[in-house]
């Protein structure tokens, strides 16, 4: 295996193609069922090892602390983890809308974890890099894992799944959403029902969506909007939302109609993730 000082990786976007709330736990998480896909489309990092065993973000997020990015608290956990001697300088190229609900912090988070295994030359099981990561997001694992999912739990409890690969339109209406704000809302329904025997013939939602439409009417607009072109839905807590296509080029006519006040991008979805597929050829 390659020994490898530097490393540049993908950190890509995941959709929750439905999100199913059970419950909620003693803790104040909720229990859900929900399907992750990735997105070959996402922000990208640039890692450098170094001897001094200092962690060093070259790039920053306005209004957001070095010691709160993500990406900064994935390799602090894992240094602290393992004791390595080794540090890191980190940039990053951010692309992914933050409290987009497209998973832009966790993915950040879970392909740091990935990329410093590999440069600090730790060979953590995937396992051990989950069990990091969920205490970073609860959607840190999935990412980590690597491969679609019907995740439970508080979305850490991952079951493999293999869907046909296919083109999204996600557009992003401009309003950040906080995961904890909806999460902690007196009217989110929190009662759907678990789901039995086969996911695939059974009825799915995203219960965030009709909360999220009341409070941000933006949401409600980009979902109807996207209604000409096929069933439309909100990914995660919000605020992005996404139709399939079948073609790139039907896509991209569409993105090419989009409102200005809005953004979008249109990418392919994968079963496995981009960032481990990158892993795996760097490291040949
Ligand atoms: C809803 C989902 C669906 O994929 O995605 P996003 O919309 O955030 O992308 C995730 O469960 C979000 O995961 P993540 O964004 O990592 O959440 P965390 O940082 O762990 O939690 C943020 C806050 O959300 C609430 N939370 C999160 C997960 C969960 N199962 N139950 C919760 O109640 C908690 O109030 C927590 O303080
Ligand atoms: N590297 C990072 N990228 C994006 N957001 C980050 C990062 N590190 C910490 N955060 C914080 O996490 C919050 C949620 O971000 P993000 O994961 O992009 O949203 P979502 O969970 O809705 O997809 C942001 O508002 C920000 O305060």
């Amino acid at each position: 295996m390659a020994d490898l000082t530097t490393l540049s990786l993908i950190a890509p976007a995941k959709l929750n193609l439905f999100l199913h709330i059970n419950g909620r736990l003693p803790n104040g998480y909720h229990e859900l069922e929900t399907l992750f896909v990735f997105l070959d489309y996402g922000d990208r990092l640039h890692f450098k090892r170094t001897d001094d065993g200092a962690i060093t973000l070259k790039t920053q997020i306005d209004g957001l602390p070095d010691e709160e990015n993500l990406i900064y608290k994935a390799a602090y956990a894992l240094k602290l983890a393992t004791n390595t001697a080794f540090g890191a300088e980190i940039s990053f190229d951010k692309h992914l809308p933050s409290g987009g609900g497209v998973g832009g912090g966790s993915s950040d988070a879970a392909t740091t974890l990935l990329a410093l295994n590999a440069l600090w030359q730790l060979a953590l099981p995937l396992e051990k890099l989950a069990e990091i990561g969920v205490a970073l997001g609860a959607d840190v694992p999935v990412f980590i894992n690597g491969q679609a999912a019907i995740a439970q739990g508080i979305g850490e409890k991952l079951a493999p799944v293999n869907l046909p690969e296919t083109w999204y339109l996600v557009v992003h209406p401009n309003v950040h959403i906080s995961t904890g704000v909806i999460f902690n809302n007196a009217n989110l329904p929190r009662n759907t029902p678990k789901l039995s025997g086969d996911w695939q013939s059974s009825k799915h939602r995203n219960d965030c969506e009709e909360l999220v439409k009341k409070h941000y009417p933006e949401v409600e607009k980009t979902l109807n909007w996207l209604l000409k072109y096929g069933p439309s839905r909100m990914t995660g807590t919000g605020a992005c939302c996404f139709v399939s296509f079948e073609t790139q080029h039907a896509a991209l006519e569409a993105l090419k109609s989009l409102p200005e006040t809005w953004q979008g991008f249109v990418a392919r979805s994968t079963n496995i993730s981009p960032a481990h597929s990158e892993l795996r050829t760097k490291l040949n």
